[in-house]
C-alpha cells in the first residue's frame, strides 16, 4: 500500500473522548468459526456527522451497524453508542438504548399487513404511553418530511419500491433519534430512486441535524453526500459551489480484508493514491 494518504486506522491515541462522540469503535475484533470478519477496527462518528460506511460484499459493513446495536457482541474491543459502553450492557438496557436510535434496513422490512401510517407509527407504539392524536401528529410530520402524506392509508404493496424505501425512513426518523443507521438504503433501486433516497438523507443531515452512519456500495451515492447541502427554501438538495466554506460534515470509511483502509473525506478520498482506492473509485 504505497504512497497511500490513508489514515492509520490505529487513531485511538489521539480520538476524542468515546462518551462524547455518537459513537466509536476501539479496536473491535470478530470471527465467526475460522471466517474472521473485522480486526482492530477503530473510527467514530461525532455528533451531527455523516459517516459513510463502504466496502465491498461481506467487509463487514452491516455487522458494524449491529454491533453499535449491542445486537452482537465483538470478540475483543470496545463499542460506544450515545455514550453508553454497549459491549458491557445488559439486555434490559439495551433496548432503552436502541429506542434512541432510527434504523433503515436494506430491505425496508415494512409490515405488509399495516397500513403505512400503521407501520410508521409502530417505534411510537412500541415505546408506549404516547397519546394517539400525538402518534398521528407525528406520523403526518414523518411523512411530510418523505413527501408522502397523501399515502398515510395505502398498503406497502401500493407503493413502489422507492415509496416503500422512503416510508422506512419516515419510520426510521419519527422517534426523533439522536442517530440514524442506513443499511444500504439505495441498494436495489434504479438510478433516479436513489436519488430521492440520497437526497431525504441529505435533508435529515441538514434539516434536523442527523448524525449517521450510512452503509453503501453505491460510491456515486456517497460523494452525492458529500458534495451537496440541501436548500430548505428551495426544498432540494443543491450542489456546495467551489470555494464555499460549507462544511457537511460527511466523511468516509472504507473496510477492505477486516482492516479499515481509509478514513477521511472525498477530497481526501479522490486524491488518494492508494492502488486498491484508485481501482474502487474508477
Ligand atoms: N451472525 C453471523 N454468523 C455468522 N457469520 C456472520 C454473521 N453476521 C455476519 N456474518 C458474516 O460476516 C461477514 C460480513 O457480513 P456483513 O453482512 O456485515 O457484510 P456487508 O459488508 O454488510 O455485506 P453486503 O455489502 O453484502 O451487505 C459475512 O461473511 C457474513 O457471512
Amino acid at each position: 500500500m504505497s504512497n497511500s494518504i490513508s489514515i492509520n486506522p490505529d487513531v485511538a491515541a489521539n480520538s476524542p473522548d468515546p462518551k462524547q462522540v455518537a459513537i466509536a469503535f476501539e479496536h473491535v475484533s470478530i470471527a465467526f468459526e475460522e471466517n474472521e470478519v473485522l480486526n482492530d477496527i477503530t473510527f467514530d462518528v461525532k455528533n451531527g456527522e455523516t459517516k459513510v460506511l463502504l466496502g465491498v460484499a461481506g467487509t463487514g459493513k452491516t455487522l458494524l451497524l449491529k454491533l453499535a446495536l449491542g445486537l452482537l457482541r465483538p470478540d475483543s474491543g470496545r463499542i460506544f453508542t450515545l455514550g453508553e459502553e454497549v459491549t458491557s450492557m445488559k439486555e434490559q438496557d439495551l433496548f432503552a438504548l436502541r429506542r434512541r436510535v432510527g434504523m433503515v434496513f436494506q430491505e425496508s422490512a415494512l409490515f405488509d399487513s399495516l397500513t403505512v401510517r400503521e407501520n410508521v407509527a409502530y417505534p411510537l407504539r412500541e415505546q408506549g404511553g404516547i397519546p394517539d392524536d400525538e402518534i398521528e401528529k407525528r406520523v403526518r410530520e414523518a411523512l411530510r418530511f418523505v413527501e408522502l402524506e397523501h399515502t398515510v392509508d395505502l398498503f406497502p404493496s401500493e407503493l413502489s419500491g422507492g415509496m416503500r424505501r422512503r416510508v422506512a425512513i419516515a419510520r426510521g426518523m419519527i422517534t426523533h433519534p439522536d442517530v440514524v443507521l442506513y443499511d444500504s438504503p439505495t441498494g436495489g433501486l434504479d438510478p433516479v430512486t436513489s436519488t430521492t433516497i440520497v437526497e431525504l438523507i441529505v435533508k435529515g443531515r441538514d434539516v434536523y441535524k442527523n448524525t449517521s452512519i450510512v452503509v453503501t456500495h453505491r460510491l456515486q451515492d456517497a460523494f452525492v453526500m458529500a458534495t451537496n447541502y440541501f436548500d430548505q427554501e428551495a426544498n432540494m438538495m443543491k450542489p456546495i459551489k467551489a470555494g464555499s466554506n460549507r462544511n457537511v460534515h460527511t466523511n468516509f470509511v472504507i473496510l477492505r480484508d477486516t482492516h479499515v483502509i481509509f478514513q477521511g473525506t472525498a477530497s481526501d478520498l479522490v486524491a488518494s493514491k492508494d492502488d486498491y482506492i484508485r481501482e474502487y473509485l474508477s
